[in-house]
């Protein structure tokens, strides 16, 4: 309507000032003139003199609902300028050259200032070192990295070391003002935000090397970072995907962490195709023959010679100190939202956890429970097909020569020998397993997630975890563990507690590739959560490499 009358009034004068004079002496303007310096209060009683039309009834009623009125309180606080706490006034002595300074004045709440400060080496200047995103200085846009401090409270900083500035901040209560020249050149942000899984530990407070602790950002391997700035060559700013609403943290640069990693792990790198040699003597008993069509990877033989994988990797943990882990290869993996196509092969589904843990019962219960969705890869071996066996069924039976070649030209994922005669899971066998559309679900020792991780088998990865030792006391009473020597064997408190130490070492060296922990407490929620886990998996988006996306460059 007030646009309508506006081009009425600019057809009837040219010059425009009568069109001025009558604008101004429009009912229309008057009326937004005056509703814009009410209150919500005011319009509310002024709506009870009016008469009682149908849009007047449906105004009050809009204006009575909670979130209306919650947007004209809001309202009505900026109009009547009802600011709190009230701000001092500007000093008095402002320097001739006040087009240079810039006066701050910050009101300090419990929040960090979120910012650093340092020294140049030699000019003594004190400057803004980083202001961190998303922090009380970063809100307030008034600071930036290179900005001079020339006062902080009326204290001039000339002279001062960082540590005393930083004692004045610290000390002072209601507002924070500073006097600082601004930054000539104020560097212009390009910079695109990037996603990454951290493959390491890091924790701030125990880094001296960090130029504020309090500023850093602690986080665990496999924990996904979004970093937000990288115009420090040692220092990032990072968030968690877990919470992007808090203000963003220091962590190290991938340069500086993996500087870290190799002053700090003396240890040999991790070295993920291990080929095992017996040392066990034969004459076990043969594994239980089961004919069902799903038998395939849960065969005794195979998981013997994948427990020994294991022991054999134990002297790795022994001399290794917390993080042995070829993560100084990155310390930080890029990484990005992907959801499967409909249409695209599935994920292959890999569960990993310590030696009686429940794994195979895990993944025997899914795959029974709708054989045509979950597949279970066929293993290799060179042993001697039995009678009432079939090829590709329990085994596909294949010449030591013949493995040794897939051996060598990488097509297995994990492999050893057992009682004189090699084992195997090959990427073949989950190859036909996806090709046939079904979800292909295996149990693999963590040292061959490595090899797993493709952008062509895009692995989601589950940690089966033992619950306390207390808890499993009660619920293994009836639980049979696999042994060389028993089929049945009761677990015993070793075995309870092998369990609780392996599951740590394997959280510890390899946690940063979980894409989900199941803990294994009770049978039937384990499953539960398992069957769930494994269709988010397929149907929703999940982080994964940026390499298995934009996959030029893949194997
Ligand atoms: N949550 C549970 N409660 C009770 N018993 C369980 C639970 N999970 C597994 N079990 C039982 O524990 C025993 C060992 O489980 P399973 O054979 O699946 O271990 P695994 O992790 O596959 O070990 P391995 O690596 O030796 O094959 C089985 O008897 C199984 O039924």
């Amino acid at each position: 309507l007030a646009l309508q009358e506006l081009s009425l009034l600019c057809k009837r004068d040219a010059n425009g000032v009568g069109m001025l004079y009558e604008l101004l002496r429009s009912h229309w303007l008057q009326a937004l003139l005056k509703v814009s310096c009410l209150t919500a209060g005011t319009v509310i009683e002024l709506l009870h003199e009016a008469p009682p039309s149908g849009e007047v009834k449906e105004l009050r009623r809009l204006l009575r609902s909670p979130h209306f009125k919650a947007l004209l309180s809001a309202h009505d606080t900026v109009a009547q300028k009802d600011f709190e706490p009230t701000l001092p006034p500007l000093p008095d002595n402002i320097p001739e050259n006040e087009e240079a300074m810039r006066i701050v004045c910050l009101v300090k709440n419990n929040q960090p200032l979120g910012a650093t400060i340092k020294r140049h080496e030699i000019t003594g200047d004190i400057t803004v070192a980083r202001v961190i995103h998303g922090g009380l200085a970063d809100r307030s846009g008034l600071l930036y990295a290179g900005d001079k401090l020339v006062e902080v409270n009326g204290v001039p900083v000339e002279g001062l070391d960082p540590e005393q500035v930083i004692n004045i901040l610290a000390l002072s209560q209601g507002t924070i003002m500073f006097k600082l020249i601004p930054v000539s050149d104020r560097p212009v942000s390009n910079q695109t935000t990037l996603y990454v899984r951290a493959m390491a530990d890091y924790w701030p407070l125990q880094d001296p090397a960090i130029p504020c602790a309090d500023a850093g950002l602690p986080f665990k391997r496999g924990e996904i970072l979004q970093i937000v700035d990288q115009n420090d060559a040692l220092w990032w700013q990072a968030r968690k995907v877990s919470d992007l609403s808090a203000c963003a943290g220091l962590i190290p640069s991938n340069h500086l962490l993996k500087r870290k990693q190799r002053e700090f792990w003396w240890c040999q790198p991790f070295q993920p195709h291990l080929c095992l040699k017996s040392s066990m003597c034969d004459g076990l008993c043969l594994p239980a023959v089961c004919l069902c069509p799903f038998a395939a990877g849960f065969r005794r033989s195979m998981r013997l010679c994948r427990r020994k994988a294991r022991l054999q990797q134990q002297s790795c943990y022994s001399r290794c100190p917390s993080s042995c882990y070829s993560a100084l290869a990155a310390p930080y993996e890029e990484v990005v939202r992907y959801q499967r196509h409909p249409t695209d092969r599935h994920r292959l589904i890999i569960l990993v956890g310590p030696a009686g843990v429940g794994v195979n019962e895990l993944r025997r219960r899914l795959i029974t429970s709708n054989p045509r969705e979950f597949q279970s890869a066929t293993p290799h071996t060179t042993r001697v097909q039995k009678s009432y066996e079939m090829n590709g069924r329990e085994y596909h039976y294949i010449s030591k020569e013949t493995f040794e070649n897939m051996v060598y030209s990488h097509r297995m994922l994990e492999y050893g020998e057992y009682k004189g005669y090699l084992y195997g899971t090959s990427i073949d066998a989950v190859r036909t397993v996806l090709d046939a559309g079904k979800i292909c679900v295996i149990d693999l020792e963590p040292q061959g997630i490595q090899i797993a991780r493709t952008h062509e088998l895009k692995p989601y990865i589950i940690f089966i975890k033992p619950p306390s030792i207390g808890c499993m006391r009660q619920t293994r009473k009836n639980a049979r563990i696999i042994t060389d020597y028993y089929v049945n064997m009761k677990f015993k408190e070793e075995d309870l507690q092998e369990m609780e130490e392996s599951a740590k070492k394997m959280e510890a060296q390899f946690g940063q590739f979980f894409d989900h922990v199941i803990v294994n407490d009770n049978l039937q929620e384990a499953s539960a959560q398992l069957l769930s886990a494994v269709h988010r998996a397929q149907d929703e988006p999940q982080w994964v490499p940026a390499v298995w996306i934009c996959s030029d460059n893949q194997p």
